[in-house]
């Protein structure tokens, strides 16, 4: 090789390096990492140095620091299970008034166009996102405003849609509604409307804003003109808006979004208002101003699967170990301080689910979230407090993570059932209060803004009404199994047996787990899963069992 060649290689050695580092990455993105599964022993056997054995190619050891990473290689995961929004839907332009000119046509007819409608905002729950943060963070969600229509009869464009998308679970609560077509009909029905013959009538001064004259009309041609009645209207879609006040449960993935909240219909062009006794209207209609929503956003379902366990007891590398999620791990206490969400893919992205399930659409993947820590009094808002008990509530399945390594993995699984049980009954007696989080009011600088000009609507500031508590099933009827972790450390066999042994008490009924209330409780078989997290051993287990769980 030339030494010109040799220098070539050289300068590419990183590049190199790195391509062989994306190879070795893309070993362990691929869901489930592949590892054999041994029984959980921590003497590794010695490869056999057979005949066929190669030396030359060493046999590549899957890389598992990403299951043991220093405690600053993580990534955040930004979490927020409610929020509240405030939501507008576009007004619709005016209508236009104008008259064709044209050489010998002295007067015209009128020929100003309609208003464009306003935009309308849609809702849609989609898989794969797992967190409300996004729409937390738009505050103040606004559909466009459909444009003015103009001369030679150019009807407004129509308003830009807005589409908000939720993850699947997210139940939608309206807290206020201020509609100005409602409002319009509401004070329509009250006033008394003297009607003359041909269907006029005066209109009463406050709704002049509803009017649009000729450019160049003195506001004293308000009290000349004769106006028709005024029609509040709406857009045809309107009718396929949900029932006021809104509650959408959106518990499964929507293929198409649904309207939440139609825009106002655009006004109409002075050449609508010709009639016998006026041929040269000179005044077009406004455009229907845009419903203000106010709603309540609320995560019902956080996950599939919710990992429930003492700090410390490794939960956070029980996720990284099945997903590729980068969750902090530390060797002390509230590690995490806020729920992370992790992603089982299981048909390994080739389409075809390595768990079928009978006679239905075979699912491709489930979600997992790592809780923070649950310890002793939590139910009275000690450690991190009842917010994450809250979580613990939102999970379909609950895996108890309990560490083989402390001195009774028992007494730690019954402590967490009590802590549940004692939250559970706190639940049922009385409504938990609302967290700050729920108070916490997004977007009111925005809420003097629309509609300033046109509509006239009085603005109100922002309710704080206090929704009551959604409903939820009880923790003890989930579904629920023991993942007895850190199996790889010594003496923890006949601590798993133990643990094991207590089980089978419990499914048989001989013994009675703490916290129990005299509810339903799920009365199948328990399952215990040993695992080595941090050796990624024993974990492909707990897919299998969780999609039995699903599944039912
Ligand atoms: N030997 C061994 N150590 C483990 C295993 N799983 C976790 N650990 C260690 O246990 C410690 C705690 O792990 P984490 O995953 O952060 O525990 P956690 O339950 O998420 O803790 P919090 O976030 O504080 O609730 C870390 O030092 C891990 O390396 C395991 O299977 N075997
Ligand atoms: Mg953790």
């Amino acid at each position: 090789m030339s030494k010109r060649h040799a220098d070539l290689l050289f300068s590419f050695r990183p590049l190199l390096r790195r391509a062989i580092h994306v190879q070795e990455y893309r070993v362990h993105v691929s869901g489930i990492p592949r590892i054999c599964h041994r029984c959980l022993s921590t003497d590794a056997k010695p490869t056999p140095s057979g005949r066929n054995s190669n030396p030359a190619v060493p046999k590549p050891s899957p890389d598992l620091s990403h299951l043991n990473p220093p405690p600053d290689d993580y990534s955040r995961f930004i979490f927020q299970d409610k929020c509240r929004s405030v939501i507008y839907a576009g007004s619709g332009g005016n209508g236009c008034v104008s008259f064709l000119r044209e050489k010998y046509i002295e007067e015209g007819p009128p020929n100003g166009g309609d208003g464009g409608s306003g935009g309308s905002v849609y809702i849609q729950a989609v898989e794969g996102l797992t967190s409300l943060h996004k729409l937390a963070r738009r505050g103040v969600i606004r559909a466009g405003r459909g444009k003015h229509g103009q001369g030679k009869s150019k009807g407004g464009k129509r308003g830009t849609d807005v589409l908000i998308q939720v993850p699947v679970g997210t139940v939608v609560r309206e807290i206020d509604r201020y509609d100005p077509v409602a409002e319009v009909e509401n004070r329509l029905r009250e006033v008394s409307i003297e009607l003359d013959e041909d269907g006029e009538l005066e209109m009463p001064s406050i709704d002049r804003n509803r009017w649009v004259l000729y450019p160049g009309s003195k506001p004293s041609d308000f009290l000349t003109t004769k106006f028709p009645k005024p029609v509040p209207r709406r857009q045809n879609i309107a009718a396929m808006e949900p029932k006021a006040p809104i509650y959408l449960d959106l518990s499964q993935h929507m293929d198409k979004p649904i309207l939440l909240a139609a825009g106002g219909v655009g006004g109409l062009g002075n050449p609508h208002f010709v009639s016998r006794s006026m041929t040269r209207p000179k005044f077009a209609s406004k455009g229907e101003g845009g419903v203000r929503l106010e709603l309540d956003f609320e995560l019902k379902l956080l996950a599939d699967v919710g990992l429930v366990g003492k700090p410390n007891a490794g939960k956070s590398t029980l996720l990284r170990s099945l997903t590729n999620s980068r969750t902090r791990i530390g060797n002390w206490e509230f590690t995490t301080l806020s729920p992370s969400i992790g992603t089982v893919v299981i048909d390994n992205h080739t389409g075809r689910p390595l768990v079928e399930s009978k006679g239905k659409i075979p699912r491709t993947n489930f979600t997992i979230a790592d809780i923070p820590g649950l310890i002793e009094d939590a139910h009275l808002d000690r450690g991190l407090g009842l917010g994450f008990l809250r979580h613990i509530e939102r999970a379909r399945t609950l895996a108890f993570v309990v560490d083989l390594s402390t001195d009774d993995p028992v007494e730690g699984l019954k402590i967490l059932w009590n802590e549940l049980g004692q939250y559970q009954r706190l639940r049922d007696l009385e409504v938990p209060p609302e967290s700050d989080e729920t108070n916490d009011v997004r977007g009111l600088p925005e809420l003097n803004v629309q509609h300033g000009d046109d509509v006239g609507v009085d603005i109100t500031p922002l309710r704080l009404k206090p929704l009551p508590p959604l409903t939820l099933p009880s923790i003890h009827t989930k579904p629920w199994f023991v993942v007895a972790t850190k199996a790889d450390l010594p003496e923890t066999r006949t601590k798993f047996e133990y643990l094991q042994e207590y089980l089978s008490l419990v499914e048989r009924g001989l013994v009675e787990l703490p916290g129990s209330l005299n509810q339903k409780r799920w009365n199948k078989k328990i399952h215990a899963v040993p695992v080595s997290a941090i050796r990624g051993e024993g974990v492909s287990r707990i897919p299998k069992l969780v999609m039995e769980f699903l599944d039912e």
